[in-house]
């Protein structure tokens, strides 16, 4: 796929896919955007608003609410359906409710000819690559999780502030299950080509571990603060799904903490986890593997395995 006709398909307009919408429009990210929803009227009438801002956009994209036949000639279907986390709930226990709803999603999609890539956004966004990856028989990857890449921009964020340095300049991961197993290789860190560690040593002597600890719980724990205080989450993985968009798009052969099939690629067991990853037009077409320390690696591990346990329990 990816005529010059950048095709996107969105199954799902809550607030996560409109939020992607919104920012696709004005990044000029697609030139066509199909809406579906299993209630049509909504998917309807977040077409007719954002048509109506298309005036103010300075693109002419073709925005309109289809059905699943429109993803045989798209070059993405976005997946952001299903149930989300209410107060004190964890992206785990959303497991049953949304692999039920992914069976009606991905046949349909699959059935219509659909040769492009999958952009799953649901949680448990892991699970939920690899429930689409059974679910599709497509190869590994062309599906490609939003993984880590929301907890790495707020990992980016947070260390930007801290050391008042450009986010952009970071170069820092969030690696593992995008949820509460999560962890910060911080040996890995960089600003600019200085390792984080010894920028925390200069500046704060033996307490320099103290901040990045707190800044790693941040990052782990922002997703619950953000539902206690308004419900759910979704201008951050609304840009974080763009950034992926145009990686995919563009033929980009960016590196970004997506939920890639692991394969060998860390010795931990066969699941869909976040890992600095090369996306490009095809999906995944490589992992990057990390120098893990030891005890980074152990919690690679850990993270992976309870991925395992909860796709061993799942049915298809
Ligand atoms: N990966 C990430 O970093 C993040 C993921 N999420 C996840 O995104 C998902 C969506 O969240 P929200 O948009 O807030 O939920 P929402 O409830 O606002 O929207 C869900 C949409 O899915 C639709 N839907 C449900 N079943 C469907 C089906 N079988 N076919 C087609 N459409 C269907 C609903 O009608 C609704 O419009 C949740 O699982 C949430 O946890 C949220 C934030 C960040
Ligand atoms: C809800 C969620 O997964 C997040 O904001 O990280």
């Amino acid at each position: 796929m990816c005529t010059d006709n950048r095709k996107v398909v969105l199954v799902g307009t809550g607030l996560v896919g409109m939020s992607f919408a919104y920012a696709l429009l004005n990044q000029h990210a697609c030139d066509e955007l199909v809406l579906i929803d299993i209630n049509k009227q909504r998917a309807e009438g977040e077409a007719m608003d954002l048509n109506h801002g298309l005036a103010f956009s300075g693109t002419n994209m073709k925005i309109y609410a289809g059905d699943y036949k429109d993803c045989a000639d798209a070059d993405i279907v976005a997946i952001c359906a299903g149930v989300a986390q209410k107060p004190g709930e964890s992206r785990m226990d959303l497991l049953q409710r949304n692999t039920a709803v992914f069976k009606s999603i991905v046949e349909p999609v699959v059935a219509s000819g659909f040769s492009g890539v999958f952009l799953v956004a649901t949680n448990p966004v892991d699970i939920m690559s690899y429930v689409t990856y059974r679910l599709s028989g497509f190869a590994k990857g062309r599906i490609v999780g939003t993984g880590t890449t929301l907890d790495t921009a707020r990992l980016r964020y947070l260390l930007g502030d801290y050391f008042k340095v450009d986010p952009r300049n970071v170069h820092a991961y969030v690696m593992g299950e995008h949820g509460d197993s999560e962890f910060v290789p911080w040996s890995q860190a960089l600003i600019a080509t200085r390792p984080v560690m010894e920028l925390c040593v200069e500046n704060h002597g033996p307490d320099y571990k103290a901040g990045m600890l707190h800044i790693g719980e941040e990052v782990r724990t922002a997703a619950y603060r953000i539902i206690e205080a308004k419900k759910a989450t979704y201008y951050g993985i609304g840009m974080a799904m763009v950034r992926v968009a145009r990686a995919i798009l563009g033929g980009e052969n960016s590196v970004l903490t997506v939920s890639s099939l692991l394969d060998d690629d860390y010795g931990t067991p066969k699941v869909y986890a976040g890992v600095p990853s090369i996306v490009s037009r095809r999906g995944v077409s490589r992992i990057i593997r990390l120098s893990l320390t030891p005890e980074e690696n152990q919690l690679m591990q850990d993270s992976c395995a309870k991925l395992e346990q909860a796709v061993s329990g799942l049915t298809f």
